[in-house]
């Protein structure tokens, strides 16, 4: 095993309020209905886009293109600017430094458009850590598709056998399945699944676990 490549929303980071705070923003300007901190968090995950229009339909009823791409614009105008609010589950940076330190490459693969994502790496003092890093917009698919997963490890000069993608949610799953990754579940993320229902190789609720994972090839 050479690289681990994680997901960011929902497996580094808590970013549910900043979201959830940016999202109301964008409605409280349009003067249309707030959304409640469980509804946000629960459009999560299929990036920006698909973010806005279950936000849309949950306010409104419907999607009306020519206002989706205007609630579009508006959410990744505050999306940018939302990260006082966005946490770093406990242990990450423990297992980050230690995964360094044993000599693996980091990537990242998240579907968060790349604007709020080097925005929020730097908030955090993350910019260099990550040797490749994949947004939502970086590719014309986005995850599930298994095309972002596979442009990280092609980033990193890897093989798929050589890499384990960490991700929360059903989204991730189903990207390391369809791309035939080894997959670890941090099952306290923004799922809506039982964790057992969903595909993975090993699971952990506690970053403090994941370095023995990575280093037993047999979990
Ligand atoms: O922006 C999203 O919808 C989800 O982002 P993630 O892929 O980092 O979980
Ligand atoms: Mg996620």
């Amino acid at each position: 095993m050479k690289a681990v490549i994680f997901d960011l929303d929902g497996t580094l980071i808590d970013s549910a309020p900043d979201i959830h705070a940016a999202a109301n923003a964008v409605l409280q300007g349009e003067g249309l209905p707030l959304v409640s901190f469980e509804q946000s968090r629960s459009f999560v995950g299929r990036g920006a886009r698909i973010f806005v229009e279950r936000m849309e339909r949950a306010v409104t009823g419907e999607n009306e293109p020519a206002r989706t791409d205007h609630l579009h614009a508006r959410f990744l105008h505050f999306y940018e600017r939302a990260h006082e609010n966005t946490r770093i589950y406990p242990g990450v940076v423990e297992v980050l430094e230690d995964l360094r330190a044993e000599g693996f490459a980091l990537g990242l693969c998240t579907n968060k458009p790349m604007r709020p994502t080097r925005a929020v790496l730097a908030h955090l003092d993350w910019d260099r850590l990550f040797d490749v890093v994949i947004g939502g917009d970086s590719l014309a698919v986005a995850k599930p598709d298994p095309a972002p997963l596979i442009a990280v490890v092609d980033g990193l000069g890897l093989t798929l056998p050589q890499i384990t993608y960490i991700g929360d949610s059903e989204t991730d799953a189903e990207t390391a399945q369809r791309a035939g990754a080894r997959f670890g579940l941090f099952t306290e993320g923004y799922r809506h699944t039982a964790p057992e229902d969903m595909y993975h190789q090993f699971r952990f609720d506690d970053y403090n676990l994941l370095t023995e994972y990575l280093k037993d090839p047999a979990a």
